[in-house]
This record gives structure tokens, sequence and C-alpha cells, in this order.
């Protein structure tokens, strides 16, 4: 058998002695085998891509509905992958598979394992939706609607990681104005603190979604959960995995239909009524406080261990003691029921807020282990 070249000039072959002439590729031809090879690596991009949010799904976090999900999808890509398109492969003369970007060889996070791994997907079925119009346009149907299947997949996984992370995490860093901002949360992240809420009560709109972006980032980068206090839209801009209110802020329904069911929203309470209406209300979390009075939030009454104690026993989410809470007093508000805290001055107002989160952490996992 001869094989053609890619080259369109007529030659001669000799094979085994016996000379063949090669009829050259028409453009025609040529075209089509193009589009074959981006088919056919295109295929292959988006069913690696699947099998590597598959294993997270299935090992990571035992869910098999997810798991399911990703193998369904695989096999709908596979199912396309024809004889014809994978002769058309040619990976030694593929240009492409020597470029790889600084960013690809090393992940921060499993979150950004698979966040660049939905990216390939979503990216690789576009590019098959495209260039099947060119080859079968039932293809390029098929290829859309997988798309949109893989942005809901990405939306539920993306949500169940937040969730997951939102109870494991036991120390929660709200922010305050601060020159050293930055330098603060990046330490306090170093320390392992996995969920951050940026909170600003009186920067303008640009500095709050300047800070808020690189906020964000940094969280990203250390695989942490970014919250912002008050602002939905704000939450929005940046992308932020949610929101923090108050009894005085948005009506959580509201922020939901903003944020949707993916998204964390988490509610301030002071009594068990307020306890009780937030779980009823679906949110995802809830502050427990000001358990101490304190100048971070002036005004406010402080509602003592006794509420502390009484979320121990009736709260069913995850709930953050907040308010007045140190180094010094925190194995009382643990004592008092207390698994996770969150602070303001403690980490803000830290010298050494890497050694601060160090501590915190060590003694709320001292009573339970990490879950
Ligand atoms: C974790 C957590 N708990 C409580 C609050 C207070 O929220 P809110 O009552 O809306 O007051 P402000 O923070 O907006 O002044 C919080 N931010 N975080
Ligand atoms: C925002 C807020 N809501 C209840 S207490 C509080 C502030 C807690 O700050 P600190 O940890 O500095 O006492
Ligand atoms: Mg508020």
């Amino acid at each position: 058998m001869v094989t053609r070249t890619y080259d369109n000039s007529h030659s001669d072959e000799s094979t085994n002695g016996v000379v063949v002439m090669v009829e050259p590729y028409s453009q025609k031809e040529q075209i089509q085998q193009v589009v074959y090879r981006i088919l056919d690596a295109n295929l292959d991009r988006a069913r690696e891509g699947l099998r590597i949010i598959e294993e997270w799904c299935r090992f990571g976090l035992n869910n098999a509905q997810l798991a399911l999900e990703c193998k369904r999808l695989r096999q709908e890509v596979a199912k396309w992958h024809t004889p014809e398109l994978r002769a058309a492969r040619d990976t030694p003369g593929d240009p492409g598979t020597e470029l790889t970007h600084p960013q690809e060889e090393q992940r921060a996070s499993i979150k950004s394992v698979l966040q660049a791994n939905f990216c390939r997907i979503e990216e690789a079925l576009r590019v098959l939706e495209e260039y099947g119009k060119l080859y079968h346009p039932t293809m390029a149907k098929a290829c859309k609607q997988m798309r949109y299947q893989v942005y809901t997949l990405e939306s539920s996984l993306m949500g169940h990681q937040r969730h997951q992370l939102l109870w494991r995490s036991r120390l929660y860093l709200v922010t305050s104005p601060s020159e050293t901002l930055l330098n603060n949360v990046e330490a306090a992240l170093k320390g392992g603190l996995t969920l951050l809420q940026y909170r600003d009560k009186t920067a303008d709109d640009s500095l709050r979604l300047e800070q808020a972006r690189k906020l964000r980032q940094l969280c990203h980068i250390y695989g942490a959960l970014f919250i912002v206090n008050d602002r939905v839209d704000v939450a929005l801009a940046v992308d932020a995995d949610g929101v923090h209110l108050g009894q005085q802020d948005m009506p959580v329904t509201v922020a939901r239909q903003l944020l949707g069911s993916q998204r964390l929203i988490g509610l301030s309470t002071t009594n068990k009524e307020e306890m009780q209406a937030a779980i009823a209300e679906g949110v995802d979390y809830i502050g427990v406080g000001p358990v101490y009075e304190t100048p971070t939030k002036v005004g406010k009454a402080a509602t003592g261990l006794e509420y502390v104690s009484y979320a121990a026993k009736n709260c069913s989410i995850p709930w953050f003691a907040i308010g007045g809470i140190d180094a010094n007093n925190i194995n009382d508000v643990i004592d008092a029921g207390a698994e996770r805290v969150a602070v303001v001055r403690s980490l803000m107002q830290a010298e050494q807020p890497t050694l601060v989160t160090q501590y915190l952490l060590s003694q709320l996992n001292r009573i339970k282990p990490e879950p």
C-alpha cells in the first residue's frame, strides 16, 4: 500500500522496485484531512479531560452520580471517534505536542486541576462543534449539547467542592481594611486558612472590586473559599464562592436567585429564632455572635457563650462563632461547643498571621481531628 503524502506535487515513489504514481491530494481532500485531524485531536482532548474529572468524582468525592455523568459524556464523545477520523492522526507531524504553558506544568490545588480540565473539555467541544459542521452536522449539534451538559456538570461539581470545603473549614478570616491586606491574608493562607471573607464597609466600589479580585486570586492559588461581605454584585463580578449577609442586608431569597444554588450564602445570627429562620431559608452556614463585645462591630450586644452552646446542640449546618475571639479565649469558645470560629483582629492585627492561624487551627482540631 502506498501512503499519500500531504505534498500536493506529482511524484514517483519506488515501492519494492515497482514504480507507483502517487496521485496528488486535491485541495479539497487536503482540507478534509486537516479537518479530520482537528476532530481527532479534539475528540481525544475532550475524552481525556472528562476522564480526569471522572477520577476525582469517583475516588476523591466517592460521588457515583457525578462519576456516572462523566462516564456517559465520555462514551458519547467516543461514539463520534470513527476509524476515518482516527486514521487522519499524525502525531509526529503535530507541532502542538511540544507546546506547553508553564501553568500547565504545576497546579496549586485540586480546584485548579478541575478548572483547567473543564476549560479544556469545553474548548475541545466548541472546536468539535465548529469543525464538525464541515464533517457531520449531527456531530456538531451533539457537541453543542454536550458542551452545555459539561457546563452543568462543572457547576454541580464546583458547587459540591465548595460545600465540602466549607464543611471542612474550621477557621474563617474576615478582613478589615489594612495597608497590608494581601500580605496578611497570604500569611494566613500559608498557615492553613481555607475560608476568607472580604469585608470593607467604607471603600469605594473601584477599590472594593480591585481588592476583591486580588483576594479571590490569592484564594484560588491556595485552594481556599472566597466570600464577599454584604455585596452580591461584587461577589458575582469577581466570581467569588459566595456572599455573607446580615439580618439587615439583602434578603436571602433574593441573593439565592442571583447567586444560584452552587454558590454559598452565609447569614449572621444572634439568637435561636434567627438561627432557625436561617436554616429554613436554606443558607449554607451561619455566623453565631458576637460572642464577646468587640470594637470591630461597635454597638452590637454580645450574645455570650450560651448562644454558642445552643448552636452546638441545635444547628444542623456549619456555624462559626464570631466576635472577640482570640488565642487567649478560643478554648472557652471551644469548650462551649464551637468547632468553627471566625476572627477579624486576631489575624488582621497579628504580627505573625501564619503562626496565629496555625495555633488557632491546632486548637480547633484538638477536640475533633480534621474532618
Ligand atoms: C462570619 C460572619 N458572621 C457575622 C458577620 C456580620 O455580618 P453583618 O451582621 O451583616 O455585619 P457586617 O459584617 O456587614 O458589618 C460577618 N460579617 N461574618
Ligand atoms: C463582623 C462581626 N460580626 C459579628 S462580630 C464581628 C466582628 C468580629 O471581629 P473581631 O474578631 O475583631 O472581634
Ligand atoms: Mg452585612
